[in-house]
């Protein structure tokens, strides 16, 4: 009989519950997930791989006075289910709806705010700690993937939590996957590990093994400790961990709940920081998403639950990675300079094409932007183009490695800011809104975004041909205009705009996604007798000085449109060249993302809500020209 997961309001009916009644939840738990998820989309495959844990954890510990720390945080629905918020589900990742990751005004359950990979160590060590302090006795117990341990953050923690021999109970939630099959060296370790099978039996039998052997000198005693040894290799993951302060258990099976529950209370009841490996299958129960080696059914949208079929988008237009990766992976026939670094997200920055036509010139370092960034650096120095392709959102990890390693070396990488603006339902922790203002202050930094994907390619080919230093190409998520595209590809002058539309009594400067929304206002202004000039500032960084100073020449109201931060961003910019240049009295507004997080949702409602849209561009200018013919008439 399924049970009604809407009547669950906490996760204490679980201790109730028989192993039968648990593996029936477990099973209505996949079906609501699949059932759910094909109509709003969302993390359908990191979530139906923890539900035996999930169900498993908060069997044996008590949230939230346990403190339970989910990395990332995409694989936290089936513990939003068992904290009372199945009936959420409607809403999930939509406006004012569910949040994908864990939120701390949702549920005193979600004790840790995730969505960047490898911060749950560090959390976890923060709340140990305080509860060490404060002599509390709770458990902490923070549960990262495979793909997340490849993060420096975590192997930052891993050495603190070793040395400090805190008590905690890492789950190491080991699927083999990151989004894309997961990388690394720590990867062939977990390999390892899985299949030399359980560490502490396997080291029980060989200190077993040992005793027995009569105790003589001489070859003999020898032969025993090579055996050990050799055995010790073979179980190196165990020794990995355990060499860094850790008591490492498993590898067990994350879909059993009987071994699982077996273990955590056994690791409940000891002293120190315990690893727990445990072995489970992305996408588990949804034969799609099992079957996915590429990282397709990691996070999805909408999908036919009988078929697995997706709902197709209905844009024709190519995706911007796609466009971007694509015009990369020409020119790099020709240029055998380009070289393409993405961390973790080989699939998302499109650059399967590329990796398969340049194996040797592709590198995926897994979750290590600062690594990535700093990597592109030093293969600047060697006369390669490095071309980074990361997220707005994950270039924030690298912020010094940029700082220190590209701009004050002034080496000529190519960074490919993909996901620049709202991306919508991942929401706050993915917003790509910040980069504009954390890269605009740097010396020698170039930053620019295309107003359609034809000017994309053509901007793809100024960032390769473009040997003075770093330079930023900014294109959001989602599809081009669908605009016609040249055969020929030719680089941009440096720092210059255009005039998309002319008028003489304002200008708007903006560039990439807000242009329609400029050109729109424009439009909706000449019906109301207003000309505003809509200008391409194509070049947010260095920007069209002598434009800059005929606009200023000219006396009219200006408005600037960002879809990233206010604070430091454009429109900062121009307030800055405008009192540089002592031009006082202009009139100058500026339009973007206010001084907040702005939360998940459709990216077009965000926009509504923050009234960045051609309404409230009209307005402004309505405002300010009407502002300044009546000051004329009162002269
Ligand atoms: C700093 C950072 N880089 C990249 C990502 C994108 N990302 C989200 S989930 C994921 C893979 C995580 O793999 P794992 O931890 O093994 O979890 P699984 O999805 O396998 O359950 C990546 C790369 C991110 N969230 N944060
Ligand atoms: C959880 C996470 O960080 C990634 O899965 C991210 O959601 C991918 O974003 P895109 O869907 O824009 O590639
Ligand atoms: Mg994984």
């Amino acid at each position: 009989m399924a049970m009604d997961l809407h009547t669950i309001t906490s996760p204490s009916f679980l201790k109730q519950l028989d192993q039968k009644q648990l593996v029936e939840l477990s099973e209505d738990i996949r079906q609501f997930l699949i059932e759910n998820l094909s109509r709003t989309g969302g993390h359908i495959g990191p979530n139906l791989g923890v539900v035996e844990l999930t169900i498993a954890l908060h069997r044996v510990f008590n949230s939230p006075t346990d403190k339970f720390i989910w990395d990332v945080g995409h694989q936290s629905y089936v513990h939003k289910i068992l904290t009372g918020r199945a009936s959420q589900f409607d809403t999930l990742r939509q406006f004012k709806g569910l949040c994908g990751f864990p939120k701390r005004n949702e549920s005193d359950h979600d004790v840790w705010e995730t969505g960047h990979s490898s911060t749950s160590l560090s959390a976890a060590m923060g709340m140990a700690a305080a509860r060490d302090i404060k002599k509390d006795t709770n458990h902490v117990i923070p549960i990262i993937g495979d793909g997340a341990l490849t993060g420096g953050m975590a192997f930052e923690a891993l050495n603190h939590i070793g040395h400090e021999k805190t008590n905690m109970i890492v789950i190491l939630n080991d699927n083999e996957m990151s989004i894309a099959p997961n990388v690394g060296a720590m990867h062939s370790v977990l390999g390892r590990m899985r299949t030399a099978g359980k560490y502490n039996k396997v080291k029980d039998d060989l200190e077993y093994l040992l005793k027995k052997i009569p105790a003589v000198g001489g070859k003999l005693a020898s032969t025993a400790e090579r055996l050990k040894d050799s055995l010790k290799y073979l179980l190196v993951s165990g020794m990995f961990f355990e060499e860094l302060g850790f008591t490492y258990l498993g590898p067990i099976n994350g879909h059993d709940l009987e071994e699982l529950e077996e273990n955590l209370r056994y690791a409940k009841k000891m002293d120190g920081p315990v690893l727990l490996h445990v072995i489970t299958k992305k996408g588990k129960g949804y034969l799609p998403a099992e079957q996915d080696r590429i990282g397709t059914w990691h996070g999805i949208g909408p999908y036919k639950m009988e078929t697995g079929d997706l709902v197709k988008s209905s844009s024709k237009a190519p995706s911007w990675s796609g466009l971007i990766a694509e015009t990369v992976r020409k020119l790099a026939r020709t240029d055998e300079r380009i070289v393409a670094i993405t961390p973790a997200m080989p699939v998302g920055s499109k650059l399967e094409g590329f990796a398969s036509e340049f194996p040797n010139r592709m590198f995926d370092v897994g979750i290590a932007e600062q690594h990535a960034t700093t990597m592109a650096a030093g293969l600047a120095t060697q006369d390669m183009k490095p071309f980074l392709a990361i997220y707005s959102t994950f270039l924030q990890r690298a912020y010094d490695q940029v700082v220190h390693d590209i701009c004050r070396q002034n080496l000529n990488v190519f960074i490919g800011i993909d996901r620049s603006g709202l991306v919508g339902a991942d929401g706050e922790t993915h917003q790509g809104v910040f980069d504009i203002a954390f890269l605009r202050h740097l010396p020698n930094m170039v930053i620019m975004m295309p107003k359609d994907e034809n000017e994309g390619q053509h901007m793809v080919k100024t960032a390769i041909e473009y040997n003075d230093g770093p330079i930023a190409l900014r294109y959001p998520r989602g599809n081009g205009l669908g605009v016609e595209m040249d055969s020929d590809l030719a680089a941009l002058p440096i720092g210059s705009w255009e005039v998309l539309k002319e008028g003489k009594d304002a200008v708007i400067l903006t560039f990439g996604t807000t242009i329609p929304m400029a050109l729109h206002a424009a439009e909706q202004l000449r019906e109301q007798g207003i000309q505003a000039e809509v200008v391409n500032a194509r070049f947010i960084k260095p920007m069209d000085t002598a434009m800059l100073h005929q606009i200023f020449g000219r006396n009219v109201p200006i408005v600037t449109i960002e879809e990233a931060v206010l604070q430091g961003g454009f429109g900062s910019g121009v307030l800055e060249f405008a009192e540089e240049n002592d031009y006082r009295g202009a009139i100058i507004d500026r339009l973007g993302i206010p001084d907040q997080f702005i939360e998940h949702g459709d990216v077009a409602e965000l926009m509504d809500e923050i009234h960045l849209n051609s309404d409230e561009v009209v307005k402004v200018i309505k405002k300010r020209v009407n502002a300044s013919a009546k000051a004329e008439t009162n002269v």
